[in-house]
């Protein structure tokens, strides 16, 4: 049965969940291609290696004209003409168009609309607005883009491209290796006599994604310590999660191989209904063991308790207070610590779903998040949310 030094027994909510944020130190940084950076925590600012615009550029398509009208139509320049056109002087036109580089010597792009061209001949009249972008007008080399600690997103990677940035310094993110114990368990198809269909599967994923983490491998190991240590000792994942065999069971063995490695326990229990027997270690090589109960519902309850803010620390990402809403309903509280409930929001907090239990997602299937209720909470008093995924 179970043995394993169980020096962390019993953490509240609050501190295992603070505990995991805290032991994550971000990974070290790597250089990546922009487009392969996307999403990931900036460990470095994102800094314009050009500036933008690179060259005089015409805003309108129309003519790019010098001095005052009429103008004699020298000839036509495009988007993207390798060759500057020779230099304007006063009273000389060239056709344009939106993008393209605008002549030395013009001064000012007349819009077609504003104009009137007669054989080589233009007639407009020119207002204060140029209508050109002057090279650097917007960005020069060196200029900020995106600070270090900020999410390289879509629209920060598209800006970085504009001014000349391919790489880009980030926290890598942290890969998930999950192990999903129990002999009964299925992953796929429905289950025979005495099994159950796995249901970590979509919560894992999505929590590890939506934390910045990466999944690397989802297999099934048997209730076998042997087997178990295999699998633990040959992940070389930064982050390995344990479904099943967290309890004090027979066939329990996440305890016993990991006290066999000398690792360290920064939550073993905490102080919630359900959720209880939730885990967090570190092995003696320094990777981490999220150990998830096996009860859907409970196991749900440790990956947003554990999994989620030691991957977001991980992947560099700061940590922010949960969103805190008033809770009403009815639910039976759990005198040693916190009941954990399904909650669907409503305009003015949040309304208890009924009827959750450790070993179903029924009611949280219909919730938004899930509410932390402590010992003394009453209905209609705040309570800090953990969105669901
Ligand atoms: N004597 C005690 N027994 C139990 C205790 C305890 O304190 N003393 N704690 C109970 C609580 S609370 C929980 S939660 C469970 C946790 O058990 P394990 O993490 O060891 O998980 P298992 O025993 O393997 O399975 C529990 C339950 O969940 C089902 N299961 C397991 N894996 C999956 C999966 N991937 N997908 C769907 N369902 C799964 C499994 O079939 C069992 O029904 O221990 C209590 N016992
Ligand atoms: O706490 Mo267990 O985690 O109730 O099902």
């Amino acid at each position: 049965m179970i043995a394993g030094p169980r020096r962390h027994a019993g953490l509240s909510w609050a501190q295992a969940y603070a505990t995991a944020w805290q032991v994550g130190r971000p990974l070290a940084p790597v250089s990546l291609p922009v487009g392969d950076a996307l999403r990931h925590v900036l460990a470095a600012p994102v800094e314009a290696r050009t500036a933008a615009p690179a060259f005089d550029a015409a805003a309108m398509d129309g003519y790019a004209v010098a001095g005052a009208g009429p103008w004699r139509v020298a000839g036509r320049v495009l988007a993207g003409d390798p060759e500057p056109v020779a230099r304007l002087d006063h009273g000389d036109a060239v056709e344009i168009a939106t993008g393209a580089r605008v002549p030395a010597g013009a001064e000012a792009v007349l819009p077609y609309e504003d104009c009137h061209r007669c054989g080589d001949t233009v007639r407009g009249t020119r207002t204060t607005r140029t209508h050109i972008r002057r090279a650097g007008e917007d960005t020069a080399p060196g200029d900020l883009l995106a600070p270090a600690g900020r999410v390289l997103t879509a629209t920060a990677a598209a800006a970085a491209a504009q001014v000349g940035v391919e790489r880009v310094r980030v926290r890598p993110r942290p890969g998930v290796d999950v192990l999903v114990t129990g002999d009964e368990v299925v992953l796929h198809g429905r289950p025979g006599p005495g099994q159950v269909r796995d249901v970590f599967a979509p919560l894992v994923t999505a929590i590890t994604d939506r934390a910045g983490g990466r999944l690397r491998t989802y297999r099934r190991v048997e209730d076998d310590p042997t087997a178990l240590r295999a699998a633990i000792d040959t992940s070389d994942a930064p982050v390995l999660v344990v479904t099943g065999s967290s309890s004090v069971g027979v066939a329990d063995h996440l305890h016993d191989v990991l006290a066999e490695r000398s690792a360290t326990w920064h939550v073993d229990g905490v102080a919630c209904r359900p959720g209880h027997p939730q885990a967090l270690a570190r092995t003696a090589d320094g990777r981490w063991v999220v150990g998830l109960p096996g009860n859907p519902y409970a196991g749900l309850v440790a990956a947003l308790t554990l999994l989620e803010p030691l991957l977001a620390a991980l992947a560099g990402h700061r940590r922010r207070p949960l969103p805190v809403a008033p809770v009403s309903g009815t639910v039976k509280l759990f005198p040693g610590g916190c009941r954990i409930v399904p909650v669907e929001t409503v305009d003015d907090g949040a309304r208890i779903v009924p009827g959750a239990r450790s070993g179903s997602l029924r009611a949280a299937a219909s919730a938004d998040a899930l509410a932390v209720l402590d010992a003394g909470w009453a209905t209609g008093t705040p309570a800090p949310l953990l969105r669901l995924p």
